[in-house]
């Protein structure tokens, strides 16, 4: 794929809540095997882009093309079939189920009938050996027998993104997934998006860690105010003034 042709572009994007501009005019391109951060101050619009891009809310305008193709208006369930699979802050396991059966179970969602035809279709032997190399990608493998409530956040959160896996996205998208993780779990958590990178992955975070988001990221799209104020790779937005005072609150004593 050439360098120009993002996998994921969002055009001029637009949600508004009332009179409240969430996105106003929000643009930029998502290239294959990339992790793209979206970082910003509280309120930015991180989180109402990440639902508008997941089909959670309709634009109010602007365009989302996946492979050129628009999904804007699409329901959450179209996208995700369309190739974009997402995590959730609040992560929701079927917390009475192994962690196995958990990812043999979101393998199985393509022929979706029910939950008890569900978990009978699904296990197959071929999904059940699929569902093992997630865990092993995101390093719960030794947990496959356990109840997936027993989980630590950290170990959910990784569950989460084997289940997301297992629809075979195109873009995986993680809402702040160190959100309350300690520091020894959010290393480890970040060497395990390392190793999906390696793996070829494209990824979009939204996360309000900077260490994570620019610790991760081959690029950063940063907003305030429903606006792209920056863009480009973490060690360039460091520096940036703009996202520099966004983040420190102007020194307004220019009177
Ligand atoms: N469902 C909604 N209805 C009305 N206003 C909303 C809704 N969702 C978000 N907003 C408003 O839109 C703006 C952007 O919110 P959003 O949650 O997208 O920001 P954020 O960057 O994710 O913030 P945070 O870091 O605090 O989670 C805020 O002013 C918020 O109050």
């Amino acid at each position: 794929m050439e360098k120009d042709n993002g996998i994921l572009e969002v055009r001029n994007l637009k949600k508004y809540f009332g009179g409240l501009k969430a996105l106003d005019g929000v643009s930029f391109k998502l290239f294959e095997g990339e992790t793209l951060g979206i970082i910003g101050p509280n309120g930015a619009g991180k989180t109402t882009l990440f639902n508008t891009i997941c089909g959670v809310y309709p634009p109010t305008g602007g365009s989302i093309l996946l492979r050129g193709k628009e999904i804007h208006g699409l329901k959450s369930h179209q996208i995700a079939r369309m190739g974009i699979a997402r995590t959730f802050q609040i992560v929701h396991p079927f917390r009475d189920l192994t962690v196995l059966d958990n990812v043999v179970m979101a393998l199985g969602k393509n022929n979706y009938t029910g939950f008890i035809n569900i978990f009978k279709i699904s296990h197959t032997g071929e999904n059940v050996e699929k569902a093992r190399q997630l865990l092993k990608r995101v390093g719960i493998l030794d947990y496959q027998y356990e109840k997936a409530e027993n989980l630590s956040l950290g170990y959910k959160r990784r569950l989460e993104i084997a289940r997301a896996l297992a629809l075979d996205p195109v873009i995986l998208m993680l809402d702040e997934p160190c959100a309350g993780l300690s520091y020894d779990a959010t290393r480890e958590f970040m060497e395990m998006i390392y190793r999906l990178k390696e793996q070829g992955a494209t990824i979009v975070i939204v996360e309000h860690n900077m260490q994570v988001a620019m610790g991760v990221s081959d690029r950063i799209v940063v907003l305030n105010y429903g606006e792209k104020i920056a863009e480009g790779p973490p060690e360039r937005i460091k520096q940036d003034p703009y996202v520099i005072e966004a983040y420190l609150g102007k020194d307004d004593e220019s009177a």
